[in-house]
């Protein structure tokens, strides 16, 4: 097969950046000799747009990690990618970063996409100083001599507000916000058009964790990148996402604005992830949902949230329903908001 790495110009601007179709990721397990699928991503399509922060939220087991692993091509043995595609504009043809040859992936991974996870130990190499991180990953892609790269580092880490010392520092001796703000600073410096943020604030302390929201942010608007931004922290996606989709047991339930999402939830589970967010105010803790998430090895038929739904009839026992719009750019799955058969 043959696939292109291309830039993004003139009339790609319009163009997506990223089209996942009718994406299906399952882990192959056996136990005991029994063979199982775990279907932790079943059936999920969604678009990010050139310079937009795409949030993803859902509860743990929701299959977000399944999902973003597909999505960055890091698919190991018991995860398959059994359907459906994934597209990005500056890698035309494969259907997805698993199929592309290690050599493409090279040049691509920093350069194109790039990554902030929790706890920035997974990128920033632990036993050597922040700088080799930055050499190893960034310098290929950028280039030049090795005295222009580091100011231009030393430029990159003052937009993190990080002192140049922190170069020479072992990732230990950081603070987690630091640390953060530096594993930002490498996914940043290249100016990767799409960049997958795995819980980056999570382990952090709250002003820690605004501050380093707000970097993210300022960062994106100056590279124009596009921000894949997963968290379960519904606060967070309120403060940084721009759209917002919601998953639940692998597939996806309600897609819009961010601002819209909480302003007018229409699927029930998204109205409960809402109306249980605690106010400013309150001391008694909200009533959560009932029940539990359905296991992935053998979910429920029809829609998998039915068996915890206020609104369920015998139809969402049934048959699957099929993200629809409701209004405009708000797209929702559930018979009790779209009517009949879902259509
Ligand atoms: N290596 C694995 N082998 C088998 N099943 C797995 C594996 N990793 C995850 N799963 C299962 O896949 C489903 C989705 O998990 P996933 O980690 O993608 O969810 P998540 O939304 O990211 O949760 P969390 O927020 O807790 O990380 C769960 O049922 C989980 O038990």
């Amino acid at each position: 097969m043959h696939a292109s790495v291309e830039q993004p110009h003139g009339d790609q601007e319009a163009q997506p950046l990223l089209v996942v179709r009718d994406l299906q990721a399952y882990y192959r397990t056996s136990h005991a000799g029994v063979r199982r699928g775990i279907r932790a991503v079943d059936g999920v399509s969604f678009t990010v747009r050139r310079g937009e922060i795409y949030g993803l939220a859902g509860e743990s087991s929701s299959g977000k990690t399944t999902l973003i692993k597909s999505i960055a091509g890091a698919i190991k043995p018991p995860l398959e990618i059994v359907g459906g595609s994934m597209e990005f504009a500056f890698l035309s043809g494969y259907g997805g970063l698993h199929r592309a040859a290690r050599a493409e992936l090279e040049r691509i991974r920093w350069r194109h996409l790039s990554y902030i996870m929790q706890g920035s130990m997974n990128v920033l190499n632990p036993v050597r100083r922040v700088r080799s991180s930055f050499v190893d990953f960034a310098y290929p892609h950028i280039g030049g001599s090795l005295k222009q790269f580091e100011q231009l580092v030393v430029a990159h880490l003052a937009r993190v507000k990080l002192d140049p010392s922190v170069l020479t520092a072992f990732p230990h001796e950081l603070s987690g916000g630091m640390r953060q703000r530096a594993a930002l600073a490498l996914a940043t410096i290249c100016r990767p058009g799409f960049i997958i943020a795995d819980e980056p604030t999570t382990a952090l302390d709250v002003v820690v964790q605004k501050e380093v929201l707000g970097m993210i942010r300022g960062i994106q608007r100056e590279t124009g990148s596009s921000v894949l931004f997963v968290t379960h922290d519904m606060g967070v996606h309120a403060h940084i996402t721009d759209r917002l989709a919601i998953m639940y047991a692998g597939r996806l339930v309600e897609e819009a604005a961010t601002a819209e999402i909480f302003r007018n939830p229409l699927h029930p589970y998204t109205k409960n992830l809402i109306s249980s967010l605690p106010r400013i105010g309150e001391d008694a803790p909200r009533a959560g949902l009932a029940g539990a998430p359905p296991n992935l090895a053998d979910p429920p038929s029809g829609c998998r949230f039915h068996p915890r739904c206020p609104l369920a009839s015998e139809i969402c026992c049934r048959e699957v329903p099929v993200m629809r719009e409701a209004s405009s750019g708000h797209r929702v799955a559930c018979f009790a908001v779209n009517g009949g058969d879902g259509a």
